[in-house]
């Protein structure tokens, strides 16, 4: 397998976007017995001796108790605090109670804190860090999605999913004898969250086309031989053969280094996103169980690349200029109320948004040959995965809502409503634009 590139330390690219990129984070390590190396990694990047290092009964298990031992025995004061599961949902969720248990740990005034977990416990200490002005490091226990290095923490707030601004860690350590260890579903959940780059790039690269909205390539390129990669190591994921474990992480790092680069979630997350994000809500919301973050998108991104291959067979026939002229809403404030329910009051402002405020084009669509160029740029995201199916099966993951336990008609909701819950334009946007948002939806689902 060939060796893959990621970022082991801090750097600051000058890049072709006419950005200058900081990646903040000073260390990232990849490897077998890494637990053992965390002392003398912390002891180079001189944060103080006093940590508060954060798991819950799970991640405690998988590296957080070893993690604390080491550090005492390399005389760190740890202090330990274990999360609690207080909420009724399946999960331990990033929300009122566990961001209150993290800051609880603040009076013991540590140099520094340690999140020993995945995404929810990384998120929740990036946060609390952030807010707090503390540095923290993050022990990952599983390659189940690409937070780690990202500058964005989503948390829940009154139920509701919002991406908060956050420092990123200082280190990332990624243990490959935890991570093989790790329940197969959070394997598959980072390889299903992986593939969503697909859809996510090509909704940027429309937007950007149609729009003219700031795109990065380089971030692309980061994630684009990550994917070659993965796909050639589908198969190897359901036995956890260690070196498709290191591919997955590694892959899944480039993403999240690729959300830290342009400051923003854009390279990692678009419409197929925005369907996990809905199902999640209105699910918790319900009382509901969830499924993992990156199995949703997973089966979100077969469903949006089989309508993105629609959408490139007819691309010859869109009408642009319908579509950028102004026309009547399609959606009212009571159709939105009745399928967001108790979250409408929080969603409110971004869909009174896009419902009120039509999209502004660029004349770039009047340019001859401009719908065969914006085909081959999107193919050239789309595809990096060849075959979204094969690669789910190939990996044994979940390919169908039903697997997850998700209704259809939930589902159906999602495709049509979730492009309310952020500002963010994707496909969903623009099919619904042009008219075709129902008919696609049924033709795919
Ligand atoms: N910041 C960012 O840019 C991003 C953030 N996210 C966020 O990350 C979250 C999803 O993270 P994800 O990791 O999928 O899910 P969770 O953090 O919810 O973890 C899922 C389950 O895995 C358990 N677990 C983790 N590691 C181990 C292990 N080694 N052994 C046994 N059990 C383990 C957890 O235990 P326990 O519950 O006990 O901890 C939990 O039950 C979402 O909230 C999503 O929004 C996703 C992508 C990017
Ligand atoms: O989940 C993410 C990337 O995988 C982060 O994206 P959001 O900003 O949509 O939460």
């Amino acid at each position: 397998m060939d060796e893959l590139f990621y970022f082991q330390k801090a750097a600051e690219i000058p890049c072709s976007c006419g950005k200058t990129h900081h990646i903040l984070t000073q260390k990232t390590i990849v490897d077998h017995s890494l637990l053992e190396q965390i002392p003398l990694v912390l002891n180079q990047l001189h944060l103080g001796k006093k940590c508060l290092i954060v798991f819950d009964e799970n991640t405690y298990q998988a590296a957080g108790q070893k993690v604390e031992t080491i550090l005492n025995q390399e005389k760190y004061k740890a202090i330990p605090l274990l999360l609690s599961h207080n909420s009724s949902s399946q999960y331990l969720e990033p929300d009122e109670d566990t961001r209150h248990q993290v800051g609880t740990g603040l009076k013991y005034q540590p140099d520094f804190m340690i999140a020993v977990g995945s995404g929810v416990i990384n998120d929740l200490v990036k946060f609390v860090a952030h807010r707090s002005h503390i540095p923290y490091v993050v022990v990952g226990t599983a390659a189940s999605m690409d937070g780690y290095p990202s500058l964005g923490a989503p948390m829940l707030v009154n139920g509701y999913k919002i991406t908060f601004e956050a420092t990123p860690p200082k280190a990332i350590f990624m243990d490959l004898d935890v991570l093989v260890k790790a329940p197969l579903e959070l394997l598959q959940s980072g390889f299903s969250d992986l593939i969503g780059k697909t859809t996510a790039n090509s909704d940027w690269v429309l937007r950007n086309q149609l729009q003219d909205e700031y795109i990065c390539h380089y971030s692309w390129d980061l994630v684009k031989e990550a994917l070659h990669i993965l796909w050639e190591s589908a198969d190897q994921i359901p036995q956890r053969k260690p070196e498709a474990v290191r591919a997955l992480s590694i892959a899944l790092l480039n993403s999240g280094f690729s959300m830290a680069l342009v400051g923003d979630s854009r390279p990692a997350s678009g419409a197929e996103h925005l369907i996990a994000h809905y199902l999640e809500m209105v699910s918790l919301s319900r009382g509901e169980n969830t499924s993992l973050h990156g199995l949703r998108v997973g089966v979100a991104t077969f469903y949006i690349h089989k309508m993105y291959q629609r959408f490139l067979k007819e691309i010859d026939t869109v009408d642009w200029e319908k579509i950028a002229s102004p026309h009547p809403l399609r959606v009212n404030k009571k159709i939105l109320q009745e399928k967001f329910g108790s979250l409408y009051p929080l969603v409110e402002k971004e869909a009174t948004q896009k419902m009120t405020s039509p999209m502004v084009f660029t004349d770039s669509y009047k340019k001859p040959g401009f719908s065969n160029q914006l085909r081959q740029m999107i193919s050239e995201k789309l595809f990096a995965i060849p075959d979204i199916e094969q690669a789910l099966n190939r990996s044994k993951t979940p390919s169908t809502f039903e697997e997850l336990g998700f209704s259809r008609s939930l589902v159906k909701d999602s495709f049509l409503f979730s492009r309310f819950v952020r500002s963010r334009i994707t496909i969903l946007d623009i099919l619904d634009e042009a008219g075709l948002l129902e008919e696609y939806v049924e033709d795919f689902l």
